[in-house]
């Protein structure tokens, strides 16, 4: 789902994808992190799953239309817990990121990526730029510290 953007606003005259972001979370604590799939911008590049929000889906339903669609597997509940914004070079986007701790089916890639699960904070490298406020704040609730401009030298500009 892509929406105008007020004149005034960041990244005004490009339009707003809308995208569902599921933090998948393990009873240890650690969370699902998967690569971008050859073709798409920043490939290779890990992330949370999820995907663009098709026009008339809620954010849920979205959601669990991509997980199903990359890993094979079916969410249970999820609501929004945070709202992003990053500005691409190829999109500005509105992150909404949902936690996930319900799932059935086995994970499966389905679009040639890899997966990880990673405990706080991630080993991976590099992350997408718009995912470290997450990061941040999940770092955060388990007492640590996760720093920005590590992780964006660790990443290079994407
Ligand atoms: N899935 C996901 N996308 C993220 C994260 N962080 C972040 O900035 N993004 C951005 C990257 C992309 O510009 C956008 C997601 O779009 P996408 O291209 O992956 O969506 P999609 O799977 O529906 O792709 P498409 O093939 O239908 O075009 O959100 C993240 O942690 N997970």
């Amino acid at each position: 789902m892509t929406e105008a953007t007020p004149a005034s606003a960041p990244g005004a005259g490009r339009g707003r994808t809308e995208v569902a972001v599921g933090i998948l979370l393990r009873a240890d604590g650690a969370v699902l992190l998967s690569t971008r799939p050859p073709g798409k911008p920043c490939a290779g590049y890990w992330e949370f799953p999820g995907g663009k929000i098709e026009a008339g889906e809620t954010v849920e339903q979205a959601l669990r239309r991509e997980l199903i669609e990359e890993l094979g597997v079916t969410i249970g509940p999820a609501s929004v817990w945070k709202i992003t914004q990053h500005d691409y070079p190829h999109a500005l986007v509105r992150l909404h990121w949902c936690k996930v701790r319900q799932w059935t089916g086995e994970f499966e890639m389905r679009e040639g990526q890899s997966m990880a699960w990673q405990q706080m904070p991630p080993t991976v490298t590099p992350v997408l730029p718009g995912a470290y406020p997450v990061l941040q704040w999940l770092a955060e609730e388990r007492g640590q510290r996760f720093a920005i401009e590590e992780a964006q030298r660790a990443g290079g500009a994407a």
